[in-house]
């Protein structure tokens, strides 16, 4: 079977040309929208605030009639009141935290600077022009773009979405995946081991899992054997429910690698056959449509790594999102070496030392693609690039980001 391997970045850009459309969109209720993905730009329909408010208790004045020391009380304008008092000279109108400012005033001087006696204030300490007065437009102007479309819906967004009237807001629809694990030595959960040669199944969890975190929604099959008309059969099942068919295992060499000719008989769109990179030499990416069947690595190591590093990108262009890999600079904190000829992706903590970021293999383990557990505790991937072999303590490096 021949491969049309490619570098990393060429692999990454193919894939990034191959991304023609955005995802759907729908309408949710913004109280719903927490994690979702903005598909408009949210922009101001008028100043906020739209008057100068009060951002005290205290009196509104006229700034030049501090010098005055005392001012007579015209008036008294609970918040949420409509109507605006007016502050004539030798005046002041009583004002609190919110209320609209009278009409020719420019400055609150708050309660704890003034003594009031017969219907006037004393002012015992003087404030400057324009003091605990919020401006036309302090929050934003009308026409600002608040909230740019692709932006991930956290608090902030929701508070300001509600702030300027919205009740539904229109996100990208959750990219819908499926993952099919195949081979005949995994175990699904509960089922009795019966052969020493049999292992557990984490790949279907694990990709399932980082999806989940990504924000998709996600259809886990039942597990299946290297069964080559099983396999396509439940390749096809999975295509029709879903924007992308996740498989792992079966997609290299073996004899029972039924993946790449299932694939390449369906006879559709190869975006990647190939990459020279460790973990995921093998990986392969075809179109149909507007969908993708993405196939992993067995190993469960190389199946995370590449769902991060090849569905993530997708997922953030298919959302209107920024594809590059999110990617850092950090000093290298001890002597690394490259064991493989290709780019690597090697898990590692990140950390700050004295102001710096700096990442270290502390508690990774040297071995295969298969070492899962290098991916706990929340790591970040060292990337060395092709012709580096090793690199010094205190050397400058590329992070990436697992970012979710
Ligand atoms: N002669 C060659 N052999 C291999 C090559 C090669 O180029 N020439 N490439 C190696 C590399 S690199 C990788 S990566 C793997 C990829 O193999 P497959 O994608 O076909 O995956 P499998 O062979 O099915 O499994 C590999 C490994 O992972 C375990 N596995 C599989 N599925 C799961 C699962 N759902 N949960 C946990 N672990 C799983 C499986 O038992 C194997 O140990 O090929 C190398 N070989
Ligand atoms: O290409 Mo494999 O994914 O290195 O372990």
């Amino acid at each position: 079977m021949s491969k049309n391997f490619l570098p990393f970045d060429e692999t990454l850009k193919a894939l990034e040309n191959s991304i023609k459309t955005e995802i759907g969109i729908e309408n949710i209720f913004i109280g719903d929208a927490l994690g979702r993905f903005l598909a408009i730009d949210i922009v101001a329909q008028e100043n906020n605030p739209t008057h100068e408010t009060s951002s005290m208790d205290g009196y509104a004045i006229r700034f030049s009639d501090q010098q005055l020391g005392s001012l007579t009380i015209s008036d008294f304008i609970p918040a949420g009141t409509e109507t605006h008092g007016v502050v004539n000279k030798g005046e002041c109108v009583k004002t609190f935290t919110g209320t609209l400012m009278s009409e020719g005033s420019d400055t609150l001087i708050p309660i704890e600077n003034v003594e009031v006696k017969e219907g006037k204030i004393h002012i015992t300490s003087a404030v400057s022009k324009g003091f605990a007065v919020r401006p036309i437009g302090e929050n934003y102007k009308a026409g600002e773009v608040l909230i740019k479309k692709g932006t991930k819906i956290g608090f902030a967004e929701i508070g300001v979405m509600a702030e300027v009237s919205m009740v539904q807001v229109e996100v990208f629809m959750k990219p819908r995946v499926a993952i099919l694990s195949t081979g005949n030595e995994i175990l699904d959960f509960g089922e009795p081991k019966t052969s020493f040669a049999q292992i557990r199944s984490s790949n279907h969890v694990t990709v399932e899992a980082i999806l989940r975190q990504l924000g998709c929604e996600t259809m886990r099959f039942k597990l299946i054997r290297d069964d080559r008309d099983l396999i396509e059969q439940q390749l096809r099942q999975a295509l029709m429910w879903s924007d992308i068919v996740i498989t792992t295992g079966g997609g290299s060499v073996g004899d029972f690698d039924y993946l790449q000719s299932i694939l390449t008989d369906m006879k559709i769109e190869n975006i990647i056959d190939g990459s020279y990179m460790k973990p995921g030499r093998h990986i392969r990416v075809v179109k149909t449509g507007h969908k993708y069947i993405y196939a992993l690595p067995g190993f469960p190591y190389s199946a995370s790594v590449c769902t991060f590093l090849f569905i993530a990108p997708l997922l953030r262009k298919l959302r209107a999102q920024t594809f590059a890999l999110p990617t850092i600079k950090a000093f290298m904190g001890e002597l690394y070496k490259k064991r493989s000829k290709f780019v690597e992706f090697t898990a590692c903590n990140l950390r700050f030392d004295e102001g710096q970021l700096v990442v270290d293999l502390q508690g990774k383990k040297e071995g295969s693609s298969a070492i899962l557990n290098n991916l706990l505790d929340n790591p970040v991937l060292l990337r060395v690039e092709k012709d580096v072999q090793k690199i010094e303590k205190g050397e400058m490096v590329d992070v990436v980001l697992l970012d979710l």
